[in-house]
């Protein structure tokens, strides 16, 4: 059956199956699959497929483009990429799509429960998201999934309804009810609605697979809220992560990017009392100025323009659970006064409101930047530092942990291996795997496993299906890049060459004498090079 695979930022995060059935994409809620981007139109686009090939549509008017060409109509090829506003996706032929049951979305799919379990038998939901899992064990008779805090599993996905399904055990299955979810709760490539399953089932929801399954299923890797890692690092962090987590000690956690800083928050928050009530992910780097605060403590109606309604922040939403700020060294100044100012009182002001508020939220900061050196450079309020960092939980960049990389490895290749296949490593791809330098850390094994999978031959991984997101050199300890189709060498090097300048005036806010001087140029020919670029400043050019 064929698929469309969504990717944002180069991570897989959500897999539509096609039926037969024709299928709407695009932003509105009457679409079958819904996208939300401003610059997708409301219908964007309509994928039917005839059993043996799929027909793009388009129905914005204004294409839609694939390959990176605008499409109005036409047969999709295999391995195709589609961009759909900020999103891109790329059509599978022969997707790994599910083999039982049916293929079209109704409005009532019936799927026959695998073996009915004993009434009492206990049961468990896995979330898993990528490659984060955390366990619910289940103690009620019925529970409610979506985004609002009411309900019983609160999952953070953009793609999930506030209120999107609901399940029932019933003699001894389990009766899964779509709540008028907006994209839908899938069983494989089918969209159901109200359908009875037995354990263990995966549905699937927006970016999140739900895994029922009986609390005795054995896990297939030892791993510690989804931490895998035998290393003697790793096993000491996880001995911290369960004394710290019942505690309300102010937990930083340090590592370089990649290593699964956001994991181990997870975790600290499965393991606590808060685990149940909401878990709030904020990448303070990833928000522009303006808008954090409004991010972090909401903002009431007309609080400044663009404010059309009032809105709940990050920590209001976290209330009664945990708020993991990451990249909090990112964080500007007068928001760390605030911030420092909600730890300290527990009240938040929401941007406009002219009272305060309480809220209960354990915040976890993480950070990859060598956060005393920002203290003493006074772009980080010590203050802060202290309050926030009280256990600093350190996490091993992959290099200084090989021998957990064959355990990573085959974890992702079992995330990633469609379903009834079997795929393993050779020993030559383990050994190219185990030289890397791993400057991406585990997220870039992820991504590198995931591409050996989709670029290998038969079923085994060889060295040469692997490639790194980026060559290393050992000496230099600096990312190689590879030379793109078309450029020659010489341009490659002079892209490099104008990159390295700019990224310089960034850093040293445009002062050209610090740039030349930390470049080990003379100002002269900085001046030069940034005249053939269109760099220099007015004032700097010669009078006429
Ligand atoms: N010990 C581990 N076992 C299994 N998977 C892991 C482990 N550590 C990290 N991962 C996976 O690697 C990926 C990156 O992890 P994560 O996003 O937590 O890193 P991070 O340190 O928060 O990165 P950044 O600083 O860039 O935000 C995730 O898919 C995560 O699930």
């Amino acid at each position: 059956m064929p698929e469309l695979v969504f990717f944002r930022r180069g991570e897989e995060v959500l897999k539509v199956g096609l039926g037969l059935e024709r299928m709407v994409l695009g932003r509105g809620d009457k679409s079958d699959v819904v996208i939300p981007d401003p610059e997708v139109s409301r219908q964007q686009v309509a994928l039917t497929f005839d059993g043996t090939q799929c027909t793009l549509e388009d129905l914005s008017g204004k294409g839609t483009s694939v390959a990176g060409t605008p499409m109005t109509r036409g047969v999709l090829a295999d391995g195709v990429d589609l961009r759909l506003g900020q999103w891109s996706a790329v059509f599978r032929l022969h997707g790994g799509g599910q083999t039982e049951g049916p293929t079209e979305i109704g409005s009532h799919t019936e799927a026959q429960p695998r073996e009915s379990v004993s009434r009492w038998q206990p049961a468990q939901v896995r979330v898993r998201q990528g490659a984060n899992e955390t366990v619910h064990k289940l103690q009620a008779d019925s529970f409610t999934v979506g985004k609002d805090p009411s309900c019983d599993l609160v999952v953070q996905d953009p793609f999930i309804s506030s209120r999107h399904l609901k399940v029932v055990r019933r003699e001894g299955n389990f009766q899964v009810v779509d709540t008028n979810s907006t994209n839908g709760t899938w069983l494989g490539a089918v969209r159901v609605f109200e359908v009875q399953v037995g354990l263990p089932t995966t549905l699937r929801v927006g970016e999140t697979d739900l895994i029922l399954e009986p609390v005795t299923a054995v896990r297939r890797e030892q791993a510690f809220h989804g931490l895998i890692g035998n290393d003697m690092a790793v096993r000491q962090l996880v001995d911290l992560i369960q004394r710290v987590a019942p505690s309300t000690a102010a937990v930083a956690i340090l590592g370089e990017s990649g290593t699964g800083k956001e994991l181990v928050a997870r975790a600290l928050h499965e393991c606590s009392q808060r685990a149940g009530k909401p878990f709030i992910p904020v990448n303070c780097a990833a928000i522009s100025k303006e808008l954090i605060e409004s991010e972090l403590f909401g903002h009431e109606k007309g609080s400044f323009t663009g404010a059309t309604n009032a809105r709940k922040g990050a920590f209001e939403e976290a209330d009664g659970g945990t708020l993991f700020l990451d990249e909090i060294g990112e964080l500007p100044l007068d928001l760390q006064a605030k911030l420092l100012r909600a730890l300290e009182s527990g009240e938040i002001k929401r941007v406009g409101a002219s009272r305060p508020m309480n809220v209960d939220v354990r915040v976890v900061a993480a950070t990859n930047r060598d956060l005393l050196s920002s203290v003493r450079e006074g772009r980080f309020r010590e203050d802060l530092y202290y309050r926030l960092c009280v256990v600093p939980l350190h996490l091993p960049p992959l290099r200084s942990r090989r021998g957990d990389i064959l355990a990573l490895a085959e974890n992702f290749l079992r995330m990633y291996t469609p379903r009834g296949q079997t795929v393993r490593l050779s020993t030559a791809a383990l050994e190219r795997l185990q030289q890397h330098a791993w400057p991406g850390n585990i997220r870039e094994l992820r991504n590198v496993v995931h591409r050996a999978l989709l670029l290998r031959k038969g079923a085994s991984i060889e060295a040469s299906d692997i490639t790194f997101d980026q060559e290393v050199n050992r000496e230099t300890g600096v990312a190689v890049p590879e030379l793109p189709p078309g450029m020659t060498l010489e341009q490659m090097l002079l892209k490099l060459e104008r990159q390295i300048v700019e990224a310089a005036l960034r850093r040293y806010n445009n002062n050209r004498e610090r740039v030349a001087r930390e470049l080990g140029v003379a100002r002269s020919t900085l001046f030069k090079r940034l005249k053939e670029w269109g760099l220099t400043r007015q004032e700097e050019e010669p009078e006429s």
